[in-house]
């Protein structure tokens, strides 16, 4: 039986029989599992502590020993564990009652090849897709297919073809551009195109993260580590081992974290916080931002060390006005999507609509091509899209850059509308998100929430 990469587990084999543990090994690691085995609790503690296993294989009995008192334990320091008791016939009984203490599963000794693989099959889709809604809890929001990506501008050709080049090696990539370009979109290619697609793609948005929750969600906690911390929870980098760890916004990593990142980068080596065992994960770094580094280094904003792990691959994505070939390919893409989504007429876009995308200047990237459509998708009426649809008519000069979409409290128009309009208007007047945030009364966190919803 063979195991495609993304059901590949790591199992820990907890048992006193050394042919067993021999037998057991042979058999899982043969279908393409990780194994690792132990013949006492505190042999299985400590394999536990070092590596996340997906999977355990529990013998009910260890010498005189029950292991069921164990398993509430074993649950506590690996929450996310699907232990399987291993049992003799005459002790079933005992393992129904270890079912009720949270073991997965049981099976009954002897155990043929095909039984066990069987079982590690079954766990294992359940357990890639636990790790598929962590990924999606984490963040992982519409995902584009990569192959959306195709670009008829010169510029955006070369960033790809260079793009293509790194995919498959482990370099860390560090991705610019202005937002709304398309980084995430960029980092999951690089994801896709790479030897890892099979495994995890999980994003850490960095901005409004203290370095207390950053370190957590990084890295993740023990029960206790901190109030609040009621369960030992997985960090970003254990749902990343084996895949890729998108870092977006890394220009608003914390400063006093920066050093744990580096140490992650150069060693993989990290220790969840409350947890003094030093723990390894296999990660290939993406990282995103729309800052200056350098500059952030040379006030003392960013460290420099860091800096040059993240960036040994540098893609510049350019913003969209400068690709304006690819507008209506792409407005095209998304008016089919929404209406489709939204069962509208909308099939295209009239020459005067045409006119308007492309004259438009698009400070808000791809991202406000997106939500325009979107919002044209559901307005048209007939099956071409107007350059009234579209909304880009009421931009006037309010700000004196063209930008502003100038709307007035007590126009006829959404709180959405109004609320955008104000949002982006205070935005280009502030030197800072921070400074934004603090003019607009709400945390940077919502303000980042909020201009990836309005595609500011
Ligand atoms: N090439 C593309 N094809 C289709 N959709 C795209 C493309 N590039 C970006 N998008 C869409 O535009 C939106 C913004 O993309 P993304 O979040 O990747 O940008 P970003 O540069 O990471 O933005 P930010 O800096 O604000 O995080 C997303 O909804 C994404 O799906």
């Amino acid at each position: 039986m063979t195991t495609p990469p993304s059901h590949r587990l790591r199992i820990l084999v907890v048992d006193d029989d050394r042919h067993i543990l021999r037998s057991f090994r042979l058999c899982l690691e043969d279908a393409g599992h990780l194994v690792s085995t132990a013949s006492d609790i505190a042999g299985a503690e400590r394999r536990l502590a070092e590596a996340v296993f997906d999977l355990c294989f529990l013998d009910l009995r260890l010498g005189e020993e029950s292991t069921l008192e164990w398993l509430p334990r074993a649950k506590q320091l690996a929450p996310w564990l699907r232990v399987v008791m291993v049992t003799g016939e005459s002790s079933v009984p005992l393992a129904v009652q270890a079912i009720q203490l949270g073991a997965a599963d049981f099976l009954v000794k002897p155990c043929p090849a095909e039984v066990l693989l069987g079982t590690a099959a079954r766990h294992a889709e359940a357990s890639v897709l636990r790790r598929r809604l962590d990924a999606l809890e984490a963040g992982k929001k519409d995902e584009e297919d990569p192959s959306g990506l195709a670009s008829a501008s010169p510029a955006m050709r070369r960033v790809l073809e260079l793009a293509h080049q790194v995919a498959d090696t482990d370099a860390s990539v560090l991705i610019l551009g202005e937002s709304g370009t398309g980084k995430g979109v960029m980092a999951k290619a690089i994801h896709d195109w790479s030897h890892r697609a099979s495994q995890s793609f999980v994003t850490i948005n960095c901005p409004g993260l203290s370095s207390e929750l950053i370190a957590s969600e990084l890295f993740g906690h023990v029960r206790g580590a901190f109030t609040g911390a009621t369960e030992s929870k997985l960090g970003r980098v254990d749902q990343a081992d084996g895949g890729t760890l998108f870092m977006d916004e890394i220009g608003d990593f914390p400063m006093a974290m920066q050093p744990k990142l580096l140490r992650f980068i150069q060693d993989r080596e990290y220790e969840r916080v409350g947890d003094p065992v030093t723990r390894k994960a296999d990660v290939r770094i993406v990282a995103a931002t729309n800052r200056d580094l350098p500059a952030m280094v040379a006030e003392g904003n960013f460290r420099e060390d860091l800096l040059y792990r993240l960036n040994v691959i540098t893609l510049e994505l350019p913003p969209l006005r400068e690709h304006a070939e690819d507008i209506i390919d792409l407005a095209q893409r998304f008016l089919q999507r929404y209406a489709d989504a939204y069962r509208r007429p909308a099939r295209g876009f009239s020459p005067a609509a045409q006119e308007r995308l492309l004259h438009y200047e698009w400070p808000g990237n791809i991202r406000e091509l997106k939500n325009v459509v979107e919002r044209a998708a559901i307005l048209a009426r007939g099956e071409q899209v107007g350059p009234d649809d579209l909304g880009l008519g009421v931009v006037v000069a309010s700000n004196g850059d063209g930008r502003g979409h100038g709307l007035r409290a007590g126009d006829p128009v959404t709180c959405d509308d109004l609320e955008r309009a104000h949002i982006e208007a205070v935005l280009a007047q502030s030197d800072s998100l921070d400074a934004a945030a603090r003019t607009l009364g709400i945390d940077s966190s919502t303000l980042y929430r909020k201009r990836k919803r309005y595609g500011l």
